[in-house]
């Protein structure tokens, strides 16, 4: 008997203290709510560092860069930081791993969510087009889905909300670019982007036509057995209606159907040549075109002598960071292997008829965008020597 009545007091006891710890935890985080609430530095520590990330991105956008700012070179700390995969959404976004998740709403300039493309690498292919939108995806204020999306050539008719999803989630000062050489190749889908978007910035990026036509003959006949390949002279010659030239020499004709549609000052042409040099100088033409930040520095790349071309410096502070942003080999930096091929040989006598067969189409296309290139098979003209992307008119760029 006493002992039942123990057992029940006990019990009571037990209920009645569990009850008032309850009520005190529930007062204890509504008053850590309201602190929250009104001071950003009560928040538990979890959210205090994400908050931290939020506000050094803010920061960062309205002009308060990291301790690069007065070399004007944007460090790990800043800009790279600024991918990170999205934090919040104030809709349901397209990226698979926000799929069917509701999130809740943000402030707007921190909102990720995908947006549609103001810039397009819209050709050529085999020119470094996937090179330059890697290069330019590292930057703190660029997104851009991996894949080409084609939407111009061939979605247009799903309409731009699903063009829109195709796209990574970006904030609202952050650029898409989104890359698909095939959009310079065709006047519809030239026009699908003037209606699109008229005031669209255009990137296109050319390449020495002759070494243009050795990687495309490369990639035609990856699968094939090199001794079954057929001789480049015979490749190149196979279509009697020149077909070949038109399609992959004469950028002018391209470049041309493109100023007929979009002002010239929308339109920035480059060259792969340069790129394959010293990637630099060109990433920050592209940057002053795209009004970003200045944010590449010399440390980034390192010229890789098996490849040709330079990649990511494996040795770079930032490189940790470049891989969770780009898909590039960890070990060597540099894209994948279907870049840096194998190009067939061309005879010298059948090389310099295929000189003097594009050199005027080159010409043109100088003329026409107002700036040289210095491509290795096409000898400096007297007038020209020792100039690299010159302006026609002589100025240095
Ligand atoms: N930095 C860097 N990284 C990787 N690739 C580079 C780079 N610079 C130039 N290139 C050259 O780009 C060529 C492929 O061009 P694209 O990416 O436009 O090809 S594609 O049309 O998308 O298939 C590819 O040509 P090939 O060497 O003939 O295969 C590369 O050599």
């Amino acid at each position: 008997m006493f002992t039942g009545k123990a057992v029940k007091l006990f019990v009571t006891v037990a209920v009645f203290c569990f009850v008032i710890l309850y009520i005190l935890q529930q007062s204890l985080t509504y008053h850590r709510v309201s602190l929250f609430l009104q001071d950003p530095s009560k928040k538990p520590s979890r959210v205090r560092n994400h908050l931290k990330l939020q506000n050094a991105k803010l920061q960062d956008e309205s002009g308060t860069l990291g301790s690069n700012t007065a070399t004007g070179i944007l460090g790990a700390s800043n800009g790279l930081e600024l991918q990170t995969p999205p934090v919040s959404s104030g809709e349901t976004t397209s990226n698979p791993n926000n799929l069917g998740k509701q999130q809740t709403a943000s402030p707007p300039a921190l909102e990720k969510r995908p947006r549609l493309p103001k810039a397009l690498i819209i050709g050529f292919s085999k020119c470094g087009t996937a090179a330059l939108r890697t290069f330019l995806t590292i930057h703190p204020d660029v997104v851009s889905p991996i894949p080409e999306v084609r939407y111009f050539t061939l979605y247009f008719s799903n309409g731009p909300e699903w063009y829109r999803k195709q796209m990574p989630p970006s904030t609202k000062d952050q650029l898409t670019i989104e890359k698909t050489p095939a959009y310079i190749m065709t006047n519809d889908s030239l026009r699908h982007i003037k209606k699109f978007n008229p005031k669209i910035k255009l990137i296109v990026i050319v390449r020495d036509p002759i070494v243009r036509l050795q990687s495309q003959y490369a990639h035609e006949f990856v699968h094939t057995d090199p001794s079954r390949r057929p001789p480049f002279k015979r490749w190149w010659n196979e279509k009697p209606d020149d077909r070949r030239i038109i399609h992959f020499s004469y950028y002018a004709r391209y470049i041309r159907q493109v100023y007929t549609m979009f002002p010239k000052n929308q339109v920035l042409v480059l060259s792969e040549d340069d790129m394959e040099r010293n990637p630099l100088p060109v990433l920050r033409e592209a940057e002053k075109f795209l009004e970003l930040r200045p944010a590449y520095s010399d440390d980034m790349f390192v010229f890789n002598e098996t490849k040709g071309f330079h990649c990511f410096n494996t040795q770079s502070e930032l490189f940790p960071r470049v891989l969770t942003l780009v898909q590039v080999k960890n070990t060597t930096g540099c894209l994948g292997g279907n870049k840096g091929r194998e190009h067939p040989e061309i005879g010298d006598s059948y090389l310099q008829h295929l000189v003097e067969v594009i050199r005027p189409l080159n010409e043109e296309l100088f003329q026409l965008i107002g700036k040289r290139f210095q491509w290795d098979n096409f000898e400096p003209e007297p007038s020209t020597e020792n100039t690299v992307s010159q302006n026609t008119n002589g100025t240095a760029n």
